[in-house]
């Protein structure tokens, strides 16, 4: 086969593959079995193999990177990466509605969104292609992981339009992940995690990109940071355009209209919480509108248009029947 029909080849495995992919860990829809998906990614590891200077970056072959880093450089995030003020209890959800409503002459609207129990990260795209993520560090600066992150399936390496964009969102280890990784560390005779949200930290805090992939950690977006051409006027716009562009994005989220919408949406939230497969602490409420947004700012360091309401920490109670009677 000649260098133009490997090329050809080498592009239609790829879309197929991306394509794969993106039903399986984006949409949790695959429409081939893993078997063929194996087979496809085989034969282009092959040809990759025999055409070395056809492989490209973001190439599905291309996700775990060869050689440990000996450091994380830093990152700043010129827009600052907030952390969000709490709730604890209805009233507090009343007091956040009614300040918000002071400071805006307009009817609000909000969004309802799961809070992630993971870490929050930054992902950037120049030209459609993924270049660099961070974490969220002290909200100004981070670390660059972009190696780790490249590890977990769900982030695309490219998207459908040529956008520059940042966006944000929390990666996280699943419940299925997490089980399977501790005790695969008690087999080992390692400590095991305390929780999904310390193991996805410490597999993402890993050097050596190997590690980090095996962790099989996933991501959920839900905002942006810098975007030129961004011209969208709602938070609720953001995440449909970030669905459209390939992203994972929860699809729990909810336009509410009122306070009692909320309140609803957290307490249906706080039964409904033990049959999610991923770890939540709470539940974040933002004002919808970009504009109301800008007009409410910020506090110090919290933004004065979105809340955490914040679930009470689940005592973990070790039932009898679960500890082996030594
Ligand atoms: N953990 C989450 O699921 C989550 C979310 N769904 N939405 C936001 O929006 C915030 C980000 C800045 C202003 C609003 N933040 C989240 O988590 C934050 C990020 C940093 C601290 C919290 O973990």
């Amino acid at each position: 086969m000649d260098i133009q029909q490997a090329q050809e080849q080498i592009q239609t495995l790829r879309e197929l593959l991306i394509q794969y992919g993106h039903e399986y860990y984006v949409l949790d829809n695959p429409s081939v079995p893993d078997s063929e998906y194996d087979q496809k990614l085989q034969e282009l590891r092959k040809l990759e193999e025999e055409f070395p200077e056809l492989i490209t970056a973001d190439s599905p072959t291309q996700r775990v990177g060869a050689e440990p880093l000996d450091a994380f450089q830093k990152v700043q995030h010129n827009v600052p990466m907030l952390s969000l003020g709490n709730a604890f209890n209805e009233q507090d959800l009343r007091d956040f509605a009614r300040r918000a409503s002071q400071g805006t002459d307009k009817p609000l609207s909000y969004v309802c969104e799961l809070k992630i129990d993971g870490l929050a990260i930054s992902l950037t795209y120049e030209n459609g292609r993924f270049v660099r993520g961070a974490t969220r560090g002290d909200g100004t600066t981070g670390e660059d992981i972009t190696s780790n992150l490249r590890t977990i399936r769900s982030i695309p390496l490219s998207i459908k339009e040529k956008e520059t964009i940042e966006v944000r969102g929390e990666a996280f280890m699943p419940h299925k992940s997490f089980l399977a990784l501790n005790k695969n560390r008690d087999e080992n005779g390692e400590e095991p995690f305390a929780n999904p949200r310390n193991a996805a930290a410490g597999s993402l805090r890993q050097l050596d990109p190997k590690i980090a992939a095996k962790r099989n950690l996933d991501i959920f977006l839900y905002g942006v940071g810098e975007w030129e051409a961004g011209n969208l006027q709602s938070h609720s716009e953001r995440l449909k355009y970030l669905k459209e562009l390939g992203f994972k994005t929860n699809p729990e989220w909810k336009k509410c209209s009122s306070i009692e919408e909320v309140i609803e949406y957290v307490e249906y939230w706080a039964t409904e919480r033990p049959n999610l497969s991923y770890e939540i602490d709470g539940i974040v409420i933002k004002v919808d509108s970009l504009e109301q947004q800008e007009e409410l700012g910020f506090t110090a360091k919290n933004p004065r248009w979105a809340i955490a309401y914040k679930f009470p920490a689940e005592e973990v109670v070790t039932k009898l029947t679960d500890v082996e009677l030594s």
